[in-house]
């Protein structure tokens, strides 16, 4: 069975990626698994170029084919931002509760329709022979007005989709995956994959 590198080191991302995988013919394993601990400097201007550096380097230390996703919180009216700065918005090791009280300062005056947000995932795929595949999609919702839920990692508890009235973190793992933008760009790389790996 073919095994697949997934490189990341976001424990939160591993447990989705697991999940959404798991139906998948092959042995995905972790970086840490692999015993890779180098880290990608993430200097692209966008998603798909850090998402390519990552899955690309990590490729070329493991000789396997590797997998990467590079993702982030878009907050149209803070200009996009934190974007591809979000793990390291206010700093790496900042705590997310004072990150979260930055932005609602940050959107004190703003109505319900200029919190508009999204997640974004670009998926990444390099294959030792040359071969690289790249998917990307993102899940819509709004900056909300407290901090809720206990599920998921980063951002999620003040991301409020109002489809589900609920915040992200008050999605159960299944729930999140099945509309969230890394399970939708993931689906997408699986699909691109399986054709990939047959041939
Ligand atoms: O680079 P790797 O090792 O994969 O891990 P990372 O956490 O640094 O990942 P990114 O560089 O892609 O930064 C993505 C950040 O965007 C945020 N983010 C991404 N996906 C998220 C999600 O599903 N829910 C909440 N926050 C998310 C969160 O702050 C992440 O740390
Ligand atoms: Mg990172």
């Amino acid at each position: 069975m073919e095994t697949i590198i997934f490189a990341t080191k976001n424990k939160g991302k591993i447990k989705e990626i697991n999940a959404i995988l798991a139906d998948m013919d092959v042995n995905v394993v972790s970086m840490e698994d692999a015993g890779i601990t180098f880290d990608v400097v993430e200097d692209g201007n966008t998603f798909e170029e850090n998402a390519m550096k990552k899955a690309v380097q990590i490729m070329e230390i493991s000789k396997k084919i590797t997998l990467s996703d590079d993702s982030g919180l878009e907050i149209d009216y803070m200009d996009k931002a934190p974007g591809i700065y979000s793990a390291r918005f206010m700093g790496e090791e900042t705590p997310y509760g004072q990150r979260f009280e930055a932005i609602f300062e940050k959107l004190s005056g703003a109505a319900e329709e200029q919190r508009t947000a999204r997640f974004v995932s670009c998926i990444a795929a390099a294959f030792p022979d040359g071969r690289r595949l790249i998917s990307y999609d993102t899940v819509e919702g709004i900056i909300g007005w407290e901090i809720k839920g206990k599920n998921g990692f980063g951002y999620d508890p003040i991301f409020y989709i109002p489809e589900k009235g609920k915040y992200m973190a008050e999605l159960s793992p299944e729930e999140k995956n099945a509309i969230s933008h890394r399970g939708k760009a993931l689906r997408k790389m699986k699909g691109m994959l399986q054709k990939e790996l047959v041939k």
